[in-house]
C-alpha cells in the first residue's frame, strides 16, 4: 500500500535549524498523533509534507513519486480552515466543478458529501454562519471530495466542544476505514486519541518515535 515518506528534510529559518528528519512514513490506514510543544515546528512539518512549504534540504513522496503539489493525494487542514463567503453546498460544488462530472454525477457526489459530514440540513446556510464544529465538517467533506490518500490534520478540535470532537472523530475513523493515512497535531486529543495507533515527538529539532 502507498505511504507518504519523506527523506533528509530539513527547515532553517534565519540560518538556525528548526528541525532536520532523516526519514519518516506515514503508511495508510494509520493515524499518528504529533505532538511538541509550541513552536516545535509541527505545522512546518506538516506544511512540508502536504507541499505547501518547500523543504530547505530532502524530498517527500507519495509511494515512489515525488509529491506533486496540487494533485490532491495530500490534503492539510487548518484549525480555522479557510472557506468560501457562500452557502455550504456552494462551498462544496466549488470543488466538484473542477472535477469534470456530468449533472447527475455533480449532485449525487454533492449529496453523498453533505451527507457524510452531516451537514444535509444546512445546505443553503452561509459558511460564514457556521459554528467552529460546522466549519471543521465542511472542511473535511471538501477535502473529503477529492479522495486525498493522506490528511494532515493541524489541531482540528482545538476549538471544538466534546460533541463536536465526537462528531470530527467519526469522519477521521471514516477516512482511515477508507484507507487513509492521517497525521494529526492536538495539545487536547481527547476521544481521537482512541483512534491513533502511534505517536511522534518533534522535540530539539528531531522527531522521536517515528
Ligand atoms: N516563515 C517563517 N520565518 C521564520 N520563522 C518561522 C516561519 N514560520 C514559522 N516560523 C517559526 O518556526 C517555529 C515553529 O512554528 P510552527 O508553527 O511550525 O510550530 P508548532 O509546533 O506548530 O507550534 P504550535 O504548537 O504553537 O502551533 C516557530 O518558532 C515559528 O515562529
Amino acid at each position: 500500500m502507498t505511504s507518504l515518506s519523506a527523506e533528509n528534510i530539513c527547515i532553517r529559518y534565519g540560518g538556525k535549524t528548526l528541525w532536520q528528519v532523516d526519514r519518516l512514513v506515514l503508511p495508510a490506514s494509520r493515524l499518528i498523533h504529533l505532538q511538541g510543544a509550541n513552536g516545535s515546528g509541527k505545522t512546518t512539518l506538516m506544511k512540508v509534507l502536504s507541499g505547501l512549504l518547500k523543504p530547505d534540504s530532502g524530498k517527500v513522496s507519495v509511494g515512489l513519486n515525488a509529491l506533486k503539489v496540487g494533485d490532491g493525494r495530500v490534503c492539510y487542514l487548518h484549525q480555522h480552515p479557510y472557506l468560501f463567503d457562500v452557502t455550504v453546498q456552494e462551498n462544496l460544488r466549488l470543488v466538484l466543478d473542477s472535477q469534470r462530472l456530468t449533472k447527475k454525477e455533480n449532485a449525487v457526489r454533492l449529496e453523498e458529501a453533505m451527507s457524510w459530514a452531516g451537514l444535509t440540513e444546512l445546505a443553503c446556510q452561509s459558511a460564514r454562519t457556521l459554528s467552529g464544529g460546522q466549519r471543521q465538517a465542511l472542511a473535511m467533506a471538501r477535502a473529503w471530495l477529492c479522495r486525498p490518500a493522506f490528511w494532515l490534520l493541524d489541531e482540528p478540535t482545538a476549538s471544538l466542544d466534546t460533541e463536536a470532537t465526537l462528531r470530527f472523530s467519526d469522519l477521521v475513523k471514516q477516512i482511515l476505514d477508507e484507507g487513509a493515512g492521517v497525521l494529526l497535531t492536538a495539545h487536547q486529543s481527547g476521544p481521537l486519541s482512541a483512534l491513533c495507533h502511534e505517536s511522534w515527538v518533534l522535540k530539539e529539532g528531531r522527531l522521536h518515535g517515528k
